[in-house]
């Protein structure tokens, strides 16, 4: 999105000059959650989960970069742009096991697949070389969730 930096700007009477909105230089992580609901089974597992069943997951994004001139790293809205058309489009009321590529489709597999759509999304669009993928959790019930990390990813840079 472009935008265009005032020299100065107002509001409520309260002046800030251009050179004062970058209030820092660091790296910041940003974090957004979704929901979705899917059907699934478990193979080679015995236990309730190898039926098939449905879960609402929560899936929770957390990107890291540094801010711009704004004091914003990645706007939340861009996140929520990129984690529904990969992830959530895909998977929200659908059968698991059919649309996810061939894998058992557990917490820790589909966190995986989750980090790679978004990192492919945020390469794709070019606009943040800035920002990566810091962590993804993926909950399957209010108490159980996967996550990876960049550096459980290799992404790490440090
Ligand atoms: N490590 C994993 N263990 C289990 C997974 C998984 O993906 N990774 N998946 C399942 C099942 O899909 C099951 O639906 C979820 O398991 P669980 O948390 O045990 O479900 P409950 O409904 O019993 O959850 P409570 O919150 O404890 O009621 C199983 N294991
Ligand atoms: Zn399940």
């Amino acid at each position: 999105m472009e935008y265009e930096i005032p020299n100065k700007v107002q509001t409520l009477g309260v002046d800030i000059q251009k050179n004062q909105l970058k209030y820092h230089d660091r790296e910041v992580l940003v974090s957004k959650e979704f929901t979705f609901d899917s059907a699934h089974h478990l193979h080679c597992y015995e236990g309730k989960c190898k039926n098939l069943h449905g879960h609402t997951y929560k899936v929770q994004v957390i990107m890291r970069g540094k801010v711009d001139e704004r004091g914003i790293s990645i706007d939340f809205g861009d996140i929520k742009r990129i984690a529904k058309a990969r992830i959530i489009d895909k998977l929200d009321h659908r059968y698991l096991n059919e649309v996810l590529p061939p894998m058992n489709t557990t917490a820790e597999n589909m966190v995986v697949w989750m980090y790679e759509q978004l990192r492919e999304g945020l390469l794709e669009e070019q606009l943040f070389p800035q920002i990566r993928v810091e962590e993804v959790r993926l909950w399957e019930t209010p108490t159980s969730y996967a996550a990876v990390t960049a550096r459980l990813m290799g992404d790490d840079p440090a």
